[in-house]
Formats: C-alpha cells, sequence, structure tokens
C-alpha cells in the first residue's frame, strides 16, 4: 500500500504527517514511527504525527516520538496541523482537546489549561511543583507542569551553558517520573521574554518545544518573573505565550509544510 505523507516543521521541530481522516491506515505500531522517523533508514522527523477521524471533536491528532512512543501533545505539531487543516478546528488529543485558528504561515493555538498537582504531572510521590525540592547536578529546584504531557522547567542564567545533552537524558528517565519527563532549562532576559532549550521526551535535543514554550511560560508566570504574555526564543525561533484570565494557554506561532512525499507501508510494518 501506497501512503501519501507530508513532511511539515514549526521552528524546526519537524513531523511526518500521516492523514487517515478519509481512507484509514493499519494501526501505526510504535516500531513502525520510530522507523519513519529513523533520520538515516526512515524519512526522518522528531514526531509522527497521524490524523484519524473523531467522534467529539473535528478530528483526532496522535503524536508519536521518534522512539516511537504515543503521547499526549505536541504544540508545534498542533501549528503544523491547523495550516494543514486551514480552517479553525476543535482537535480531540490523548492530552486534552485544543482549538487550532490558523493564521498567515502559521495558528494561533488553544492549548487548553495546565495542571500543577503532582500527580497530575505525574510525580512519584507528593511535593510542591512550584519549586520542587531536587535537583540533578547544578539543576536544582525546578517546576512542573503537565499542559497535555509532563514538563520540569529549570531556571538558570545561561540556558545555553547548561550540558542538556547529559542531564536531559538522566532527568527524562529518573524514577521522581513515572511517564518519564520533558526537560526545559530557561533563562528570563527581562519580564517579556525568556530564552529555552529542551530536551524532550523520547526524541531529545529539538530545535524547539511548543508545550515546553507553553510550560515555561506559566511556571514563570506562576513565580512571578514574567507578564501574563511573554515571547519565548528557541533555537529555532520565537512563540508568543499568552495564560488567558480564564486560565486557557494560548500559543501563536509558525509553521510550515516542507514537502509531500509517498512511501510503501509494508517497507516499515
Ligand atoms: N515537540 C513537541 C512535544 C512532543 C512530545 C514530547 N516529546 C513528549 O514526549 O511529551 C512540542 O512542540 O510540544
Amino acid at each position: 500500500m501506497r501512503v501519501p505523507f507530508t513532511k511539515m516543521h514549526g521552528l524546526g521541530n519537524d513531523f511526518v504527517v500521516l492523514d487517515a481522516r478519509g481512507d484509514p491506515l493499519p494501526e501505526l505500531e510504535p516500531r513502525v514511527a520510530a522507523a519513519l522517523a529513523d533520520r538515516r533508514e526512515g524519512i526522518g522527523c522528531d514526531q509522527v504525527i497521524l490524523l484519524e477521524k473523531s467522534e467529539s471533536a473535528d478530528f483526532r491528532m496522535r503524536i508519536f516520538n521518534s522512539d516511537g512512543g504515543e503521547v499526549g501533545a505536541c504544540g508545534n505539531a498542533s501549528r503544523a496541523v491547523a495550516l494543514l487543516h486551514g480552517a479553525p478546528a476543535r482537535v480531540e488529543t490523548a492530552g486534552g482537546t485544543i482549538a487550532l485558528e490558523p493564521s498567515d504561515g502559521g495558528a494561533s493555538v488553544d492549548m487548553g489549561v495546565p495542571r500543577f498537582e503532582w500527580d497530575a504531572i505525574p510525580l512519584d510521590y507528593p511535593m510542591d511543583t512550584l519549586r520542587m525540592p531536587v535537583g540533578w547536578g547544578y539543576l536544582e529546584e525546578p517546576g512542573a507542569a503537565n499542559v497535555g504531557n509532563p514538563h520540569v522547567v529549570f531556571f538558570v542564567a545561561d540556558s545555553d551553558a547548561i550540558a542538556l545533552d547529559s542531564l536531559g537524558p538522566e532527568i527524562e528517565t529518573d524514577p521522581l517520573f513515572p511517564e518519564r519527563v520533558n526537560v526545559n532549562v530557561a533563562t528570563i532576559v527581562d519580564r517579556t521574554r525568556i530564552r529555552l532549550r529542551v530536551w524532550e521526551r523520547g526524541a531529545g535535543l529539538t530545535r524547539a518545544c511548543g508545550t515546553g514554550a507553553c510550560a515555561t511560560a506559566v511556571v514563570a508566570m506562576r513565580r512571578g518573573l514574567v507578564e501574563r504574555e511573554v515571547a519565548v526564543e528557541l533555537p529555532g525561533g520565537a512563540l508568543t505565550i499568552l495564560w488567558q484570565e480564564d486560565g486557557r494557554i494560548r500559543m501563536t506561532g509558525p509553521a510550515t509544510e516542507s514537502y509531500r512525499g509517498s512511501f510503501e507501508w509494508d517497507d516499515y510494518a
């Protein structure tokens, strides 16, 4: 079976998007998603995105990290899918229902209400998630948020100076995080700007992480470090994050279609 795909990215965080809203595909097993994401032997991407029919929303978006694991949310892919769909839409994800509004060259996405309870992150045992009494090397006292997926956020003097390639995997797989975790290191530039690097669970260092930007912004806002609207500057570019009065997070930024192609399903199954 020949399967069409769209290669897309949001700030350099890249995706293979499979659209099964019309003709369904066989079940996308984790090993198949990982093979498609492989940058040497597959198409190559940080996440594989599968669009399907939904009974509760306009359609359903499923997200698979490059290690094949299925997860609850992806901010950058949400904007890419908004661009692909080309009209406002309510989208079912494993992390909750989100709302897409495409705009010129990108999208604004209602990412829902963040959760801060220890068992919603989830953590292995109760603790204050605003300033967690834990540390790994020189990274200490992170905050945590679940924005459809789990994040810890460390505020540091210079996020570029952090050895995220070694500390990231250590923190991601620490038993404190039973579902593993996305690791954010952030520097507050001023009350309207944050610089951020992210070690993504199941994908490693990426050029940008939309949910990481959302989680970092709301943790910084809870600590009183920034205003309710901030620019989050990632290696791949900037996103605007607004934590609205109704408690919902709005993320705005660009998305790009790179190319379209097709592959033989049996080569990966
Ligand atoms: N790149 C994404 C996040 C993808 C999922 C994440 N790695 C997880 O495991 O939760 C984004 O832009 O938010």
